[in-house]
């Protein structure tokens, strides 16, 4: 089944919603989005609901394939941007590009 949800740490939602942070790197626990699809995204802390992405593409991509582009995607030095990763995915070497773009917000209460 097409997943419909996505969550990203909140520190990043600022750069989402400013469309500086376009794509997001995650593990094969997340490879299953499908390109055309419209996913909800909520901030993983506390699940608030913030926006809606259309996801572009899925693609598999190593650690050790990531460059200044991809960081400059992500609104991040490559060091920092691998340095994230590795907390988050301590070890990892397969990786999934999830690129996007903004379909727009939700409301607030
Ligand atoms: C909350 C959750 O379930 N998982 C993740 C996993 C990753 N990311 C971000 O994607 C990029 C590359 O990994 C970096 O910007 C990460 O911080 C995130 O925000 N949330």
């Amino acid at each position: 089944m097409t997943p419909t949800t996505m969550t990203f740490f909140e520190r990043f939602e600022a750069d989402i919603l400013a469309g500086k942070k376009t794509i997001t790197l995650r593990d094969e626990a997340e490879k299953y989005y499908v390109p055309g699809s419209v996913v909800t995204v909520s901030t993983f802390e506390e699940g608030r609901e913030f926006c809606r992405l259309e996801i572009l593409s899925v693609e598999p991509i190593l650690f050790d394939a990531l460059t200044d582009y991809h960081a400059e995607q992500e609104n991040m030095t490559l060091d920092e941007l691998k340095e994230v990763i590795q907390a988050i995915y301590p070890g990892i070497q397969q990786l999934y590009l999830i690129s996007y773009q903004l379909k727009g917000l939700l409301k607030v209460n």
